[in-house]
C-alpha cells in the first residue's frame, strides 16, 4: 500500500518535539499523500517507442505530428503512461575526477569515503538506479578523454592538476549539455585555447561523438564552485541552453541555473505547491528562491501578480525568458539575496492586498532576515515552505516562524501555525524527499 512508505528522517521533530517546540503550530501536521508519487506520468522514453500497428503509415505525417501535441502520451500502453518513473530519473548529475578503487586518477565518478578518514575513491556510477544511461555514457567518455590528455587531473584542489568536474544536463526530449570545469592553473590564453578545441574536437569528431550533445560548456573555475559572474560558462558548441516543458510552460535553462533534478516528479511537487497555496486573482504570489520561476509563473494565471526573487542571474534570466515566451505578463523577477530584496519589496506595497509566500530555499534554510520580514508583514497569511532538507536552518526558519512574538529577536507578527505536510518523492532509492509544509495565520 502506497501510504506505508516513509521516508526515514523526513521530519526531524516528529518523534522528538525541539526545546521551545509548542503545540501551536504543529495543527494537523503529516496529512502527506503518497499516492501524488504513485500518478505520476511516465515521461520517459517516448521517443524510443514504437507505433501501435493500427495506427498504419504516420511517419513524419501531419496526423503524427498532431497526435504527439494532443496526446504525447500515445505511444505508450495506459499502464506504461501511469507508471511512476523510479530509474534514471535525474535530469542532472555532477561527476567528480579523482583516484579510482585501482589507483587511476583519471576515474570519473562519485566519492565513496570521507576526505577526514583519508579513505576517499572515486568510483564508477554507471550502476546507479537513478542515473539515466546518457550521463554514464558521457561520463565514460570523459574518463576516455582524460585518460589520453597530457594534463594532469585536479585531485587535491591546491595540490594543481587541471581536469575537475563534469555536469551533464538532460531534458525529456534527450537533449544532452555537459559542462566542464577546468582549474586554469597557470596556463597561458593560448594554452587553454588549445585544451578547449581538443576537448570540443574530441566531443564533436572525435570518440566522444557517441554522446551526440546538445551542447558542451566549459567553466575556468579556481574555487570550489565559481556562479557565472565569477567565471563565466563558455559555449564550445552548440545551443546555450536547454528547454523543458512543464506545466503548459517552455522553460529555458542556463547552465548555471537550478532545476529540480526529477523532471517529472518536479512537475507533481509544484502541482502540490500550487494547490497548497490557494491564491486567487486578487492575491499577490511571491517566489522567494524562485530560480527559473517555475512556481511562479505556473501559476500566474491565477493571480493577480507574481515576484520572484533568485540569487542566481542567470536563473533570473531563464525567468523573465520563460514569462515573455510563454505571453505572460503579470510577473516580475528580482536578483539578488531575497534577505536584501525582500524587505524593500514588502514596504511597497499596500499592507491591504493579500499575499502568499512559497519559499523554496537551498539547503542552508532561510536567512533570519527573511523570516523576520515575512513574520512581520501582516498581510502574509498563508505560507508554503519547500525544503529538500528539513534539519539544521530550516528547521530554525520554521521555530521562528512559528514560535509566539518574541521582540528581542523583532519577530512581531502572529506566529504562523502548520496545518500541512505533503512529502513529494523526487528521489526515489534514496533517503531524501522533498517537504511541502503548509503555514497559515
Ligand atoms: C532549491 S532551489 C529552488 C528553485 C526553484 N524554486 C525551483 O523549484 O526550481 C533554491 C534556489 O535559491 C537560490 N538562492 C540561494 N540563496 C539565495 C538567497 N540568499 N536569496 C535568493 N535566492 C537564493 C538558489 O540559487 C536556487 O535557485
Amino acid at each position: 500500500m502506497a501510504g506505508l512508505f516513509f521516508k526515514p528522517g523526513l521530519l526531524p521533530w516528529y518523534a522528538r518535539n525541539p526545546p521551545g517546540w509548542s503545540q501551536l503550530f504543529l495543527g494537523t501536521v503529516c496529512k502527506g499523500d503518497f499516492t501524488r508519487v504513485i500518478a505520476t506520468k511516465c515521461q520517459k522514453g517516448q521517443k524510443s517507442q514504437k507505433k501501435p500497428s493500427h495506427l498504419g503509415p504516420l511517419d513524419g505525417s501531419w496526423q503524427e505530428r498532431l497526435a504527439d501535441v494532443v496526446t504525447p502520451l500515445w505511444r505508450l500502453s495506459y499502464e506504461e503512461q501511469l507508471k511512476p518513473v523510479i530509474n534514471g530519473y535525474r535530469n542532472k548529475s555532477t561527476f567528480s575526477v579523482n583516484r579510482g578503487p585501482d589507483g587511476n586518477p583519471k576515474t570519473v565518478g562519485f566519492y565513496l569515503g570521507t576526505w577526514r578518514d583519508g579513505n576517499m575513491v572515486c568510483v564508477q556510477s554507471n550502476h546507479l538506479k537513478n542515473i539515466p544511461e546518457k550521463h554514464s555514457q558521457v561520463a565514460q567518455y570523459y574518463e576516455v578523454f582524460l585518460r589520453q590528455s597530457p594534463l594532469e587531473p585536479c585531485l587535491v584542489f591546491h595540490e594543481g592538476g587541471y581536469w575537475r568536474e563534469l555536469t551533464v544536463r538532460t531534458n525529456s526530449q534527450g537533449h544532452t549539455m555537459a559542462i566542464i570545469t577546468f582549474h586554469p592553473q597557470n596556463l597561458s590564453q593560448e594554452e587553454l585555447h588549445v585544451q578547449k578545441e581538443i576537448v570540443k574536437e574530441f566531443f564533436i569528431r572525435g570518440p566522444g561523438a557517441a554522446c551526440d550533445l546538445t551542447s558542451l560548456y566549459f567553466q575556468e573555475s579556481t574555487m570550489t564552485r565559481c556562479s557565472h559572474q565569477q567565471s563565466p560558462y563558455q559555449l564550445l558548441f552548440g545551443e546555450p541552453y536547454i528547454f523543458e516543458e512543464l506545466l503548459s510552460l517552455k522553460i529555458r535553462i542556463s547552465p548555471d541555473a537550478f532545476f529540480q533534478i526529477n523532471t517529472a516528479g518536479a512537475e507533481m511537487l509544484y502541482r502540490t505547491v500550487g494547490e497548497l497555496t490557494g491564491v486567487n486573482s486578487d492575491t499577490i504570489l511571491l517566489d522567494i528562491c524562485c530560480g527559473t520561476g517555475v512556481i511562479g509563473l505556473s501559476l500566474s494565471q491565477h493571480t493577480s501578480r507574481v515576484l520572484g526573487i533568485e540569487l542566481v542571474e542567470q536563473a533570473v534570466e531563464d525567468a523573465r525568458w520563460t514569462a515573455a515566451f510563454n505571453g505572460i505578463t503579470n510577473s516580475e523577477f528580482h536578483t539578488g539575496r531575497a534577505e536584501k530584496i525582500l524587505p524593500g519589496l514588502l514596504k511597497s506595497k499596500e499592507d491591504g492586498q493579500s499575499i502568499v509566500a512559497v519559499v523554496n530555499p537551498a539547503r542552508a534554510g532561510l536567512h533570519y532576515k527573511v523570516i523576520q520580514a515575512i513574520r512581520n508583514f501582516r498581510a502574509i497569511h498563508t505560507l508554503v515552505f519547500v525544503s529538500c532538507k528539513l534539519h539544521g536552518e530550516s528547521t530554525r526558519n520554521v521555530i521562528e516562524l512559528c514560535c509566539p512574538p518574541d521582540p528581542a529577536k523583532k519577530l512581531l507578527g502572529e506566529p504562523f501555525v502548520l496545518q500541512q505536510v505533503v512529502p513529494v518523492d523526487l528521489f526515489p532509492h534514496t533517503p531524501h524527499c522533498e517537504l511541502v509544509l503548509l503555514f497559515t495565520r
